[in-house]
C-alpha cells in the first residue's frame, strides 16, 4: 500500500515560492494501475518524483509498504529508489552505446537480483533485436526496452512519465498492455499523463488541478488497453 497524506511541496524560486502540491491525499493498493491525470502545471510530475524518492515532501506523509520516505537519510533513500521502484520516461533514456540486451543488464546487475536479461527482452517481444543499439530501433522498441529494464529490477513500484508521449496510438496501446501485465505480476504502476482516454485503463484515476486533488474515481471495470480510443 502506498499512502500520500496531506503531501505538500514548495519550490523556491529566487524570492519566489511555487506551491507546486497543495495537501494532496490519495492512496495506490498493491498491484494495481493508478493514473494521475492533470494539465500542465498541475503537479504530475511532482508526485511522480515524490513517490520515486527523488525528491523530498515539505510537509505531509509519502509513505511505501510502512516506510515513512520522509524519514529515510540520503543514502536509504538511494538504495529505495535503486531496490524499489522502476522508472519509465517519456524519452526512453536508453544508454546509447550498450546494446538493447545491454541496457537491460545494467539495471539487473544494479539490484544483484541476478535476473536474466534475455527473459525481460523476450517478455516484450524483441529477442530479435537484443544485439541492436538504442540508434538502430524505433520508438515503440525502445520504450520496449525501457519497460524490459525496468521490470528487470522487479521493482516493486514502476513509475512512468508520459510513457507513450512519444508513440503512435498502435504502439502506445501495446506499451499500456505491458505495463497493465505488469500491475497483474503485483507490481503497482503508476502512470502520468496527459491524456484522459489512457485514463480509462486504470484502477484508480487521481486527477490533479493547479496541485490540488481535483477528484479520485475509481474505475470498476478498467479498459481493455487494446480499445481504448487514443
Ligand atoms: N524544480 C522546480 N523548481 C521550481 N518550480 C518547479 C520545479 N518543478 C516543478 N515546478 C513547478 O511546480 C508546478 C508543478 O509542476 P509539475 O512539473 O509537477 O507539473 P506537471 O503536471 O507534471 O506538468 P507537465 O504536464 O507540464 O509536465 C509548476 O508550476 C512548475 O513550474
Amino acid at each position: 500500500m502506498i499512502k500520500f497524506q496531506n503531501v505538500s511541496k514548495i519550490y523556491n524560486l529566487g524570492e519566489q515560492e511555487v506551491l507546486a502540491l497543495n495537501d494532496v491525499s490519495f492512496e495506490i493498493e498493491a498491484g494495481k494501475v493508478t493514473v494521475i491525470l492533470g494539465p500542465s502545471g498541475s503537479g504530475k510530475s511532482t508526485t511522480l518524483n515524490l513517490l520515486g524518492g527523488m525528491d523530498r515532501a515539505s510537509r505531509g506523509i509519502v509513505e511505501i509498504n510502512d516506510t515513512n520516505l520522509t524519514e529515510l537519510s540520503d543514502h536509504q533513500l538511494s538504495e529505495y529508489r535503486r531496490k524499489v521502484v522502476g522508472f519509465v520516461f517519456q524519452f526512453y533514456n536508453l544508454i546509447p552505446n550498450l546494446t538493447a540486451l545491454e541496457n537491460i543488464g545494467i539495471a539487473a546487475n544494479l539490484t544483484k537480483n541476478d535476473a536474466n536479461s534475455g527473459k525481460y527482452l523476450e517478455a516484450v517481444d524483441l529477442t530479435s533485436r537484443k544485439n541492436n543499439f538504442p540508434s538502430q530501433l524505433s520508438g515503440g522498441e525502445m520504450q520496449r526496452v525501457a519497460i524490459a529494464r525496468a521490470l528487470a529490477k522487479k521493482p516493486k513500484l514502476l513509475l512512468c512519465d508520459e510513457p507513450t508521449g512519444a508513440l503512435d496510438s498502435q504502439t502506445g496501446r501495446k506499451i499500456i498492455q505491458l505495463l497493465k501485465d505488469a500491475s497483474n505480476q503485483k507490481t503497482s504502476v503508476v502512470l502520468v499523463t496527459h491524456n484522459a482516454a489512457i485514463a480509462q485503463i486504470a484502477d484508480r484515476v487521481v486527477h490533479l488541478h493547479d496541485g490540488k486533488i481535483a477528484k479520485i474515481v475509481d474505475n470498476a471495470a478498467p479498459m481493455d488497453p487494446r480499445k481504448v480510443a487514443w
